[in-house]
């Protein structure tokens, strides 16, 4: 049985991490809140949770207040409690309230989360078990545990942690007094045991090694049916070396940013782990030379005559594959090898650098004086730094290797025309495969032949260095930077979801390009600025040649736009039209051969963001041009007619599985499909809904037809007596895209429609343009007044979200929320909201 976790954010991207943070854990039950007031609502009537997880994103005032609601929800008034501190938070760990178990920040949640709440809770098993079982619950843990009884302040049990730190076997240790142990600074430790409040005090830890400083918790648990005292000590330097080595791998294995990164990561390892010597070697020769070559050498000490690599026996077996490892007594250990001789350390590693094939690449040797404190931390460390050099040694390889077949740009060290195209080609490959959507931006510097007759070629080279720094900042590792020929580069952007991610980071790059660069030798900074053309795969072109061909196309009209921008490739009407008619013969077949389906996106109620209704969105999937937007295709599919029997096929498919799901589930999900203007004019068009319900089954009551609102009456002269005709079979009406056409009120009036759908252009500008905010807020007003219902669609982020419930909309739809998912999905989806809301039973049982 296990009891619930709550999870608490306001910041949806903070609460979702921490949600999956959580559930990847296998923790059937984590209920999610954005506030108290949620909390509340959600938990009204639950058992007592076993963990709350709360993200405070304001002042200590704030984080207090929020604890003492939370605390007072009767499922939360025991629970253990862990603060998250989110981005823009100004309470500091010193200020949270009491009863807070542990802290991280929300950078933290998705490595760390678990780990601490494995850390904090209280160890489960001891509280009826023996003394023995107690013990081996402490064996699975690295952390220090003492049972202290509270009268005597004896040690019970401690967990083998402890004896391994004081050198002590943890039979040695019972019986002693705690004081023995344990020394708190500022507070008497009569007082941390007696009130046992969880709160991390900073305390000493005494050994015969002597003292290590760090902070110690206490709460009370029973032991062998007695009160006692669980202490748990956390150590400094333990848990420095543990912060730090999560922010050292991270840092380490960040993208290069024209540094030598290597130097850069050895030295942060080095300063880190507290080692006094660390060595690469690359097991191939230096020019000229035989055996390893060194490449790097740090040593805290005095210049050494460093023994030759040939002695030293370590090296050797290192290279040979071997991995040396002595967290103590390496002197004794590697039988006289001179180098740990001379450098006279106590710790002592050598690792192999692998490559992908397993041949060894070279060696990273590191030693500290002192023994390798905690060697569960320390040698996961050195693995993945080994790694990590490792990667970098390849890849230094690759480039040199590259560099001598004329692959690499000897400048910048970026992949050539040539090592491009044939990425560019193995990218298609994939992205064919995988149904990726990718984008090449064509990036040329604006008057960069001014610069260069002007300053000369250093100058120029040194503007293509910071341009190419600049360039590969501004984009994913996972994203391919390229110099293309002279000013030119070229960018693959890769994974792409949405146009506007494209534009974000095309935007990015002509803003990093502007920044002022100072020349050497020259007194005014130079502005250096570049013209952006971008082009999409698979819209714009399948192959490599004509992609790159679009793209440089539009970053000349870039250039004619005044340069210092970007542009999207766009075809000509020529070849539009040419495009166009290949695809309404493909479209002809389409439904025929299976490539058409339906998507749903949920709408959800703006106060309670449960779900209430889906629109239903057809996907046209091509088995060779991949998946083709709605926004390509229903236009010409309304040019060719062909909308009428697409249009009945979605009609029919949608009311089919909404009717599925309501047997399944009898949620009464309001489901709206799309209705086009051709559609409209169709006499039969009530016959063929009509249809689709009797066929279905689905009550009329729960389809919504949605009308785009640049249908214009005159244009579809039947319009109205369409509309109150589906009136009649008890269906609803919704005006898509208000905001866009021509609408006005009397318009609306005359409509017989039951809702309103913000179009997503008017909730994009939310925070941004304020004529839009009051558009959004006008509309919401009218549609109230007029007692129709309100969505708004396109509700990206949160800020969207806060405007739109503050002026009542009653709605809302967008990725904030859910993107479309297809049939299975969407199910899965509804099968997760009712297991949760059948969760009261689940937490009783
Ligand atoms: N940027 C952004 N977009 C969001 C967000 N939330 C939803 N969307 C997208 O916005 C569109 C909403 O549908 P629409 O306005 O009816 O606009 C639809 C609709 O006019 C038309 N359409 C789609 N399916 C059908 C259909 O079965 N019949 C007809 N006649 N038209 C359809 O194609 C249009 C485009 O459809 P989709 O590409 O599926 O695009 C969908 C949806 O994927 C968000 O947070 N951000």
């Amino acid at each position: 049985m296990s009891a619930g976790i709550l999870v608490v954010a306001a910041q949806r991207d903070l609460r979702r991490n921490m949600f999956d943070a959580l559930d990847g854990a296998g923790h059937p039950t984590v209920h999610t809140a954005r506030g108290v007031p949620h909390a509340e609502l959600l938990l009204d009537g639950r058992p007592p949770l076993a963990l709350v997880v709360v993200a405070f994103d304001g002042d200590a005032v704030d984080a207090q207040t929020c604890c003492e609601q939370l605390r007072r929800i009767p499922a939360c008034a025991e629970a253990l409690m862990i603060a998250v501190l989110a981005d823009g938070a100004t309470v500091k760990p010193s200020q949270l309230p009491d009863g807070i178990a542990d802290w991280l920040y929300g950078s933290q949640v998705a490595l760390e989360l678990v780990t601490r709440w494995r850390r904090a809770r209280p160890p489960a098993t001891p509280v009826q078990a023996g003394p023995d079982q107690y013990r081996f619950a402490f064996e699975e843990d690295a952390s220090e545990w003492l049972v202290v009884d509270p009268q005597t302040e004896r040690v019970l049990e401690t967990s083998s942690a402890v004896g391994r730190h004081s050198q002590l076997e943890p039979e040695q240790l019972v019986g002693r007094g705690v004081r023995e142990l344990l020394a708190f600074e500022g507070i008497a430790i009569e007082h941390v045991l007696q009130q046992a409040d969880r709160r991390w005090y900073a305390c000493q830890r005494r050994s015969s090694r002597g003292a290590d400083t760090g902070q110690a918790s206490a709460r009370r648990i029973r032991h062998g049916g007695c009160e006692a005292i669980a202490l748990m000590f956390r150590s400094d330097r333990a848990d420095i070396r543990a912060e730090a080595a999560l922010s050292l791998l991270s840092r380490m294995f960040a993208p290069a940013n024209g540094v030598d990164t290597q130097k850069v990561a050895a030295r942060l390892l080095v300063d880190e782990l507290g080692l006094d010597y660390l060595a690469l070697w690359s097991a191939q020769p230096g020019e000229g030379a035989s055996g390893p070559n060194l490449l790097i050498q740090l040593w805290r000490g005095d210049d050494q005559p460093w023994p030759a690599p040939a002695q030293q026996g370590a090296l050797r077996q290192v290279l040979d594959g071997k991995a040396v490892l002595h967290p103590a007594d390496a002197r004794r250990l590697t039988s006289g090898d001179p180098l740990v001789e001379l450098l006279g350390v106590s710790g002592f590693a050598g690792l192999p650098l692998f490559d992908e094939r397993r041949a060894v690449l070279g060696a990273l040797l590191v030693g500290s004086r002192t023994p390798f404190g905690d060697m569960g931390l320390v040698e996961p460390v050195l693995r993945c730094a080994a790694a990590r050099f490792a990667h970098a040694l390849e890849l230094r390889q690759t480039r040199e290797q590259g560099r001598a077949e004329g692959l690499i740009d000897a400048l910048t060290g970026l992949p050539n025309r040539l090592l491009f195209t044939d990425r560019l080609d193995t990218i298609i490959r994939e992205a064919h495969r995988t149904r990726e959507t990718f984008a090449v931006l064509f990036v040329d510097l604006d008057r960069f032949k001014d610069i260069n007759d002007t300053l000369g070629h250093a100058a120029g080279d040194q503007v293509l260095k910071t341009v190419t720094h600049r360039l590969c900042s501004s984009v994913r590792a996972s994203d391919t930077v390229a110099r293309y020929a002279g000013d030119e580069f070229v960018v693959v952007l890769r994974h792409i979801i949405k146009n506007d991610d494209v534009l974000r980071v095309a935007e990015k790059i002509v803003q990093v390009m502007e920044a002022p660069l100072k020349i050497a030798g020259e007194e005014a900074p130079l502005k250096v600025t570049a013209s952006i053309g971008v082009s999409f795969y698979p819209d714009d072109s399948l192959d490599a040649e004509t992609l790159l061909k679009h793209a440089d196309e539009a970053m000349y009209s870039a250039k004619r736009e005044g340069r210092n921008n970007f542009q999207f490739y766009e075809i000509s009407p020529e070849q539009a039209q040419q495009h166009d008619v290949l695809l309404k013969t493909r479209l002809r077949h389409a439904e025929g051969n299976g490539e058409l389906r339906v998507f749903y996106q949920p709408q959800v109620d703006a106060a309670s963001e449960d779900i209430v209704g889906m629109e239903a969105l057809v996907r046209w999937e091509h088995p060779e041009l991949g998946p083709i937007s709605p926004g390509v295709f229903i236009p010409l599919a309304e040019e060719t007619g062909l909308i009428v029997s697409l249009g009945a096929w979605v009609l029919r498919t949608a009311c089919r599985q909404a009717r599925e799901w309501e047997d399944k589930y009898g949620l009464g999900l309001r489901l709206g499909v799309n209705l086009s203007a051709v559609q409209l004019m169709e006499p039969d068009l009530l016959d063929t809904v009509s249809a689709a319900l009797a066929e279905s089954g689905l009550d009329p009551r729960l389809l919504e037809l949605e009308v785009t609102e640049s249908i214009s009456i005159k244009a579809v002269p039947n319009l109205v007596e369409n509309l109150h005709g589906l009136h009649r079979l008890g269906c609803r009406i919704a005006i898509d895209d208000f905001g866009t056409g021509a609408a006005s009120l009397d318009y609306l009036r005359k409509l017989p429609a039951d809702r309103i759908k913000i179009d997503q252009s008017f909730v994009r500008n939310i925070g941004i343009d304020p004529d839009d905010e009051a558009i959004v807020r006008a509309t919401i007003d009218m549609a109230h007044r007029l007692k129709r219902g309100v969505v708004a669609e396109g509700v990206e982020i949160e800020q969207h979200l806060k405007f739109l419930r503050a002026n009542h909309c009653d709605e809302l739809q967008g990725y904030l929320f859910c993107r479309p998912l297809p049939h299975p999905s969407f199910d899965r989806l509804l099968a997760e909201r009712q297991r949760l809301l059948a969760e009261p039973q689940a937490n009783v049982a």
